[in-house]
């Protein structure tokens, strides 16, 4: 049966969005084609994804189309209109090329989730897919937060009326270089998981982002993962590292995506000495740095056992949380250092920071 009024809003909608595309740009045009009233029907093996916290759900929105989770542990995750959506799968399939010998993009790959192709079901090949590692299929209950990176978060290519759009979503970002899209975390006391979603992220201000914010993720009233939040810290620092060194992207509206498990006790005394870590963290492989004796050479067998215990200890912790990059649909080449992305990483890092000192 044909439902007359949800004919006419849909037909209002394509009309405003019509309108939109005439003032705007090609680009919105394509969007109108992609406006549909029901969602796709779900390759086999996929559901959509759960403890998604931010981006676009399968099943609302205008088009309908989410994330999906698939039984073999990867995500699906729909390729977006053009330009957007193309310039994801560019960025994957430049990062995950292996005839590509480029050190800087190989170094890239351990900061994003693993791309293992593009994805179509026979069911409805115009719908395809990325094809991601599932940051979170480890853990049982995981811990979610995504964070869109820098002050700036239109892309160059932007109108007006998008720029606009973005100043307005959460002003702070021009002075914190990033803000929170979405968060959920895992009360283990209560056994259930609290939801923050992207208005009480927008909520969120420079005075109150560390603790309401960064606090909340980290349960810092009742369990605070110290242990956790310095792992957070070194990978931050290490992803720091690789932005300082590159000049290939620019990358806008991008995000950071962590997930913790909250089912599971983070024990404080697998925490190694954290100022040693630095050193073997540069030297992976070899004897670090500040384990050498005054002449430079190491000082005995068992303190290279001590070492690699050390290391193995971090290890653990290390794989208890995962922070990785993700979402690329705005990324573009660019011969010159991404400061926006660096102001809010720095920011970050020193928040996180500060967290660790006043949140105990
Ligand atoms: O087209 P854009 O680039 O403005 O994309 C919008 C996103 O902006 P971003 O990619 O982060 O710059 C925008 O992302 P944010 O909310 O800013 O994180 C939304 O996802 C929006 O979808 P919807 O209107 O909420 O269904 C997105 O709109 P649609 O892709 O759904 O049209
Ligand atoms: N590789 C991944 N593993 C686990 N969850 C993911 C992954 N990629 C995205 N997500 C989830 O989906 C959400 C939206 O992802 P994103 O790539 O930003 O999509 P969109 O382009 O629709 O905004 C993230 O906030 C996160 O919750």
């Amino acid at each position: 049966m044909v439902n007359i009024r949800g004919m006419v809003v849909l037909e209002h909608n394509i009309f405003i969005a019509w309108q939109h595309a005439c003032t705007y740009n090609l680009k919105a045009k394509q969007k109108v084609m992609s406006l549909s009233h029901v969602a796709p029907a779900l390759p086999p093996g996929t559901k959509p994804l759960a403890n998604q916290v931010a981006g676009h759900k399968y099943g609302e929105g205008k088009s309908k189309l989410g994330c999906l989770q698939h039984i073999d542990g990867t995500i699906l995750k729909p390729v977006q209109y053009p330009p957007k959506g193309q310039r994801e799968v560019d960025f994957y399939q430049t990062v995950f090329n292996n005839e590509n010998t480029e050190e800087i993009l190989q170094q890239l790959r351990c900061h994003v989730p693993q791309f293992f192709g593009i994805f179509e079901s026979a069911e409805n090949p115009k719908i395809k897919y990325l094809k991601l590692e599932n940051l979170m299929y480890k853990f049982s209950q995981p811990c979610v937060l995504d964070i869109k990176m820098g002050k700036v978060t239109y892309d160059p290519e932007a109108p007006p009326e998008k720029i606009a759009l973005e100043l307005a979503k959460f002003p702070p970002a021009i002075n914190l270089g990033y803000q929170f899209s979405g968060m959920q975390v895992f009360n283990p006391e209560q056994k259930k998981i609290v939801k923050y979603d992207k208005y009480y992220c927008k909520k969120l201000t420079e005075d109150t982002i560390i603790k309401q914010g960064f606090g909340k993720f980290f349960m810092i009233d009742s369990n605070f993962k110290r242990s956790l939040i310095k792992v957070v810290i070194r990978k931050l620092k290490s992803m720091k590292d690789w932005f300082l060194k590159q000049r290939k992207y620019a990358f806008y509206a991008s995000s950071i995506l962590m997930v913790y498990d909250g089912d599971k006790k983070q024990e404080e005394d697998c925490e190694m000495d954290y100022k040693s870590y630095d050193g073997i963290q540069d030297n992976v492989g070899h004897i670090a740095d500040n384990e050498r004796t005054v002449n430079g050479t190491a000082n005995s067998e068992n303190e290279r056992t001590n070492v690699s215990a050390k290391m193995d200890e971090e290890i653990i912790v290390d794989e208890n949380i995962e922070v990785k990059m993700i979402d690329f649909t705005h990324v573009f080449h660019s011969s010159e250092e991404d400061q926006n992305y660096l102001f809010g990483l720095e920011n970050l890092i020193h928040h996180l920071e500060i967290l660790l000192q006043d949140g105990s």
